[in-house]
């Protein structure tokens, strides 16, 4: 099982790497670590596990995060109610953006990171809109199409097989600077 110690933190060189793209059909530990990143977001939202297992609540974990430089994200990204269905639950492997809006976005109060153990205050200007094709489990290309939140979580896990921060996104001179026309998500 994944917990916080298994989380690598900024500085350690694999978050700065270009991750691999996975082979199909899946090897068992591929398979076991996807199922391990998606249980990890799961238990981070419980809060009698992640208090029990002191973790950090995530909607998204990319496989360099636990040292694995492979190209393997997990999304989970609540509903707006308590006992809504998840509004993305989804490993996806292989991910890419395949075409995004002109328009950009990004989060009110900013990113953090489970990696970075510090504050880093700023606008992450990201597409509004993405076209992202990954595969699944069984190695079966799918399109998918996300905006807003779930744009700005998937682009954040993408960019960790990257090599790339969210800081690295944000404009140091003037953090809270946005040209007028990118969308600020609340
Ligand atoms: O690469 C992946 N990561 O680094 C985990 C990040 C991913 C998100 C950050 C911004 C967009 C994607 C993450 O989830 N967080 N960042 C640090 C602490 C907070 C936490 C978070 O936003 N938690 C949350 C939010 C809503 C509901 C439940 N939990
Ligand atoms: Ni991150």
């Amino acid at each position: 099982m994944i917990t916080m110690d298994n989380i690598i933190r900024e500085g350690h060189p694999t978050l700065r790497k270009s991750a691999d793209s996975v082979a199909f059909p899946l090897s068992a530990e591929d398979r076991k670590i996807a199922a391990e990143m998606m249980e990890f977001l799961s238990n981070s939202q419980d809060e009698k596990i992640a208090e029990e297992l002191n973790l950090r609540a995530g909607v998204g974990l990319a496989a360099p995060q636990i040292d694995v430089a492979k190209r393997i994200i997990a999304v989970l990204i609540p509903g707006e109610y308590e006992d809504d269905p998840p509004e993305l639950a989804k490993v996806m492997f292989n991910p890419k953006i395949i075409s995004h809006s002109i328009e950009s976005a990004c989060l009110k109060g900013g990113e953090g990171c489970l990696s970075v153990d510090r504050e880093v205050p700023g606008f992450v200007v990201r597409h509004s809109r993405i076209t992202v094709s990954y595969q699944d489990a069984e190695g079966v290309t799918h399109k998918a199409r996300y905006k807003g939140y779930t744009a700005i979580v998937v682009q954040h896990e993408i960019d960790h097989l990257n090599g790339v921060m969210f800081y690295d996104h944000i404009n140091e001179q003037a953090p809270f600077a946005v040209a007028d026309d990118v969308i600020i998500i609340e």
